[in-house]
């Protein structure tokens, strides 16, 4: 069987995306440890802003940085949802499924908690407009959302594998019609239609 194409950058082990890993770690362990840690906090925290200095000193001028992250055609290694260069992506990894659709599978620790050991309803807007936004990028018209409802079903769990779906059903004109859902254990948590109009911002150049 081949593997699915991917739709989203699958993350490297080296370079940006490894340190990136690693400060998704420091999120969660942070959040772990917690005000009443015996954990040296502000060591932690003059190491912590040391790291960002020399990230900082290194770093290209935002514009040219802009300009560097819409270069490519076939995936965004920035963004928010799926990009490996973004630690508060979770990142969520989307390939193509012979029926058209998008599918990704994941699992959300306590950064993304909302009501006690579930996920946070706005974290879950926010896969799901981006999962939409793929699914019309894989269909070839891309858009901007318009508007988004989504259907909170049941409470999405932390610590468990969450299946992320999203297809374009309808295109009329620059309408586009989406749909997608977040399910756990075989049920769906949380389902959501997107009405996307196919305009998109110029890229920086
Ligand atoms: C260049 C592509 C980038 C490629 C990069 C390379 C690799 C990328 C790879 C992968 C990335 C894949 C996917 C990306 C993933 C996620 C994307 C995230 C999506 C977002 O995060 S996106 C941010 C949030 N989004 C906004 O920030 C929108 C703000 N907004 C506007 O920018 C305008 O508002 C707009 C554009 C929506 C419309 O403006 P407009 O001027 O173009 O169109 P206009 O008003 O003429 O409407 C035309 C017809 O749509 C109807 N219509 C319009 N709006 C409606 C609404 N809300 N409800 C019901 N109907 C509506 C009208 O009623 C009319 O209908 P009719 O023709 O029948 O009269």
């Amino acid at each position: 069987m081949t593997a699915a194409p991917d739709l989203t950058s699958a993350p490297r082990e080296d370079g940006v995306d490894a340190a990136v890993a690693a400060a998704r770690r420091v999120i969660e362990s942070l959040l772990r440890a917690g005000g009443s840690s015996t954990a040296e906090m502000d060591r932690i925290a003059d190491q912590l802003n040391s790291v960002a200095d020399h990230l900082d000193e290194h770093a290209p001028e935002r514009d040219q940085r802009m300009v560097d992250m819409w270069a490519r055609e076939d995936f965004t290694r920035h963004d928010p949802v799926t990009g490996p260069e973004n630690a508060i992506a979770p990142p969520l990894h989307l390939t193509a499924r012979a029926d058209g659709s998008v599918r990704g599978v994941l699992t959300l620790g306590l950064p993304y908690q909302g009501p006690p050991g579930h996920v946070h309803g706005g974290i879950s807007a926010l896969l799901l407009d981006h999962a939409l936004g793929v699914a019309n990028h894989r269909a070839g018209l891309p858009g901007m959302t318009a508007e988004l409802t989504l259907r909170y079903h049941r409470p999405t769990p932390l610590f468990e594998p969450l299946t992320v779906t999203a297809r374009q059903v309808a295109a009329d004109g620059r309408k586009i019609r989406t749909t997608g859902a977040i399910e756990a254990r075989g049920e769906v948590c949380v389902s959501a239609e997107g009405l996307f109009i196919a305009k998109y911002l110029p890229r920086p150049r």
